[in-house]
């Protein structure tokens, strides 16, 4: 793969593809991670006297322009940490973006709009991904590949772009994959997974080959119960992928039979509805009311999952361990962090969340091995599959 070193850059438009899908709460980036893992990138284009228009996505709009997923303030959180101003287009590739980058002069920077406000940019239709990147690369001269956190995405910006602009990987992602690639192979055993978060129905497929790779899974966040429900629990009004169930019992056959170790929390936190204030309180696992949901592990589950992870040489972590933004349900997460900062392992925490999570907590990025900016795409890279946003960069 070519590197941004190979490219010559000086007064070329360069299109940086990056991950800023942080954490807002309303127009409050509540956690600039991403953003300041794209600074490297970004800074060495400028120095060397390129024209950076830097594309990325927020949340999942659903392909129309929708104020609550705007990178606005993005672009003022990505020009106060970049001591310059970065020129924003209210579009992503139309007027506003082809006046804004037309106008950027050597080392300057520009932020388009959500690429999810296209719906060329995550369609399944070939023809109109290709029809949306065509308008990219009108934006752009080369292409810089440094979203990794979206590299498992067979989206236009990451895949078909490339195809039409001489491209190079950026330095995000290649360090991501230094350290990733540890984890493949033959980690130090025992190996430990611990998988929890919301986007259940995207990570459930990662299990299938970690039991083929990791000696224990610990399972928390939303991603319970399912499995709860899959050993015959009522799990409420949880979160729930009900047509997953016959896949879940699959896994957990499977991980007896390899003598992989499922561990599942014994109590959860339930409470009557999704808020802090709510009535809330831990029941065992095999007894969730009806009316209740479980928004994080319990007590009794902390200690379990640390005690599960005190003699691990490899932990891979991704997925908070419950809706950690309200202080009620923060303590799962906040413990499993502690537990892996107390552990010899070496550790590794993936996901936009689950980095934000262990900050806000207020944990020291050095406590852990590494911080990836990757969830959903450090599974992949660590199930061996290829990445669509890799082998695009790939001659
Ligand atoms: N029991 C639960 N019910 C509902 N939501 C939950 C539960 N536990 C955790 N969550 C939510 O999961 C979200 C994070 O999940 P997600 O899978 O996006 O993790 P991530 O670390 O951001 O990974 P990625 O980078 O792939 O998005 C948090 O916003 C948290 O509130
Ligand atoms: O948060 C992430 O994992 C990445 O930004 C990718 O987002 P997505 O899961 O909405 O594609």
């Amino acid at each position: 793969m070519r590197t941004i070193d190979d490219l010559d850059v000086s007064g070329k438009r360069v299109f940086v593809r990056a991950d800023l899908n942080v954490p807002l709460d309303g127009e409050r980036i509540t956690d600039d991670g991403r953003i300041r893992a794209s600074l490297p990138t970004i800074t060495t284009l400028r120095d060397r006297g390129a024209r950076v228009v830097v594309a990325a996505h927020l949340g999942r709009p659903k392909g129309a322009p929708d104020p609550k997923f705007s990178l606005r303030p993005v672009a003022a959180r990505l020009g106060e940490l970049l001591g310059a101003p970065v020129a924003f287009a209210s579009d992503t590739a139309g007027e506003s973006a082809r006046a804004v980058t037309g106008a950027l002069a050597d080392g300057e920077v520009a932020l388009v709009e959500n690429l999810r406000f296209e719906p060329g940019e995550t369609s399944k239709d070939d023809a109109e991904r290709a029809e949306f990147a065509d308008r990219l690369a009108g934006l752009a001269d080369l292409y810089v590949g440094d979203g990794f956190g979206a590299v498992h995405r067979r989206h236009a910006s990451v895949v078909d772009l490339p195809q039409r602009l001489p491209h190079a990987v950026g330095g995000l992602v290649l360090a991501e994959i230094e350290v990733l690639r540890k984890l493949t192979g033959d980690p130090e055993r025992p190996y430990a997974v611990v998988l929890g978060g919301s986007k259940v129905s995207d990570k459930l497929g990662v299990i299938d080959n970690l039991l083929g790779t990791a000696d224990r899974l610990l399972i928390g966040g939303g991603m319970v119960f399912t499995f709860l429900k899959a050993k015959g629990y009522e799990v409420g009004s949880s979160l729930l992928e009900a047509d997953q169930l016959d896949t879940v019992r699959g896994y957990l056959e499977r991980a007896e039979k390899q003598g992989v170790e499922i561990v599942l929390p014994v109590d959860v936190v339930a409470a009557e509805a999704f808020s802090a204030e709510a009535p809330h309180a831990p029941v065992a696992a095999d007894a969730i009311p009806a009316d209740r949901m479980g928004l994080d592990i319990g007590p009794k589950s902390q200690e379990l999952f640390a005690q599960k992870l005190a003699d691990a040489a490899t932990v891979f972590w991704n997925g908070p361990m419950g809706v950690f933004e309200l202080e009620p349900y923060s303590h799962g997460t906040r413990e499993l962090a502690l537990a892996l900062t107390q552990s010899a392992a070496f550790t590794v925490v993936g996901g936009g969340d689950s980095a934000a999570a262990v900050r806000a907590l207020g944990f020291e990025e050095s406590a852990f091995g590494h911080i990836s900016t990757g969830g959903g795409a450090s599974l992949e890279y660590l199930e061996g599959k290829p990445l669509p946003g890799i082998e695009a960069l790939d001659d």
